[in-house]
C-alpha cells in the first residue's frame, strides 16, 4: 500500500478510480444498491449511481443518533434524514463515505441499516483512508491512503457543477 502526500490528492481523480473500482466490484452483484453516509458520503454514492445507472436504489443516511459520542456531542446543526427507498433486506449494499479514520462512522451507519432490514452483504467505499482505525473496519474499495497530521481534517466539498475537491482544515473540537 502506498501513501500519497495529502497535499496532492486529486478528488476528481480519485472519483474516477473509485467509480471503476465498485464498478467491476458491483458486476454480478446480488441486488445491488447504493448507501451514502451524509453528507461527503451522499454525494460520492449520488454520482456513483448515477455513473452507474443505479440512481433508482441510491440512499442516504445520516448516522447523527447512532454515533457513540451522540450522548456527549449531540446533534450537528446540519443533520439530514435518512432516505432508503428500496428494500435492504436481501439487498448487497455498497455503504460509500469520503474519508475513512476511526471507523467509527461506519459502524454507526451499519448498525442504522439493520434497522432497515438484514442486507445479503456489506460493501465499503470510501475515496480517501487515512489509516488510524479505532474498530476493526476495512473498506472493500478505497481510492487512496494517505496520512494526515493528528488535529487535521481532510474534507470534501462538492462544488455547484457537482466536482469534488479535498481540502485540510484544522479539525473543529
Ligand atoms: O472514520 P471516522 O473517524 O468515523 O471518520 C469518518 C467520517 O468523518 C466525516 O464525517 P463527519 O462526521 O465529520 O461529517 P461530514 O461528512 O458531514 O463532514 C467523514 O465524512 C466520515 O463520515
Ligand atoms: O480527516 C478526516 C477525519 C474524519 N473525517 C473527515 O472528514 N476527515
Amino acid at each position: 500500500m502506498s501513501l500519497i502526500d495529502p497535499t496532492q490528492l486529486d478528488a476528481e481523480a480519485l472519483y474516477a478510480a473509485l467509480l471503476d473500482q465498485v464498478k467491476a466490484g458491483l458486476a454480478g452483484a446480488h441486488e445491488p444498491a447504493i448507501v451514502g453516509i451524509h453528507s461527503g458520503g451522499a454525494w460520492l454514492a449520488e454520482r456513483l449511481a448515477q455513473d452507474l445507472g443505479m440512481s433508482e436504489r441510491c440512499g442516504v443516511l445520516d448516522v447523527s443518533f447512532y454515533r457513540d459520542d451522540y450522548a456527549k456531542k449531540g446533534l450537528p446543526a446540519d443533520v439530514k434524514p435518512t432516505n432508503i427507498g428500496f428494500d435492504v433486506a436481501g439487498a448487497t449494499i455498497l455503504l460509500v463515505d469520503d474519508v475513512l479514520y476511526t471507523g467509527r462512522t461506519t459502524r454507526a451507519a451499519i448498525n442504522e441499516l439493520f434497522d432497515y432490514g438484514r442486507p445479503a452483504r456489506i460493501l465499503l467505499a470510501a475515496l480517501v483512508d487515512r489509516g488510524e482505525r479505532q474498530l476493526p473496519v476495512a473498506a472493500d474499495f478505497v481510492a487512496a491512503h494517505t496520512r494526515v497530521a493528528p488535529g487535521q481534517a481532510l474534507r470534501l466539498q462538492q462544488g455547484a457543477d457537482r466536482r469534488f475537491n479535498l481540502t485540510i482544515e484544522h479539525e473543529s473540537a
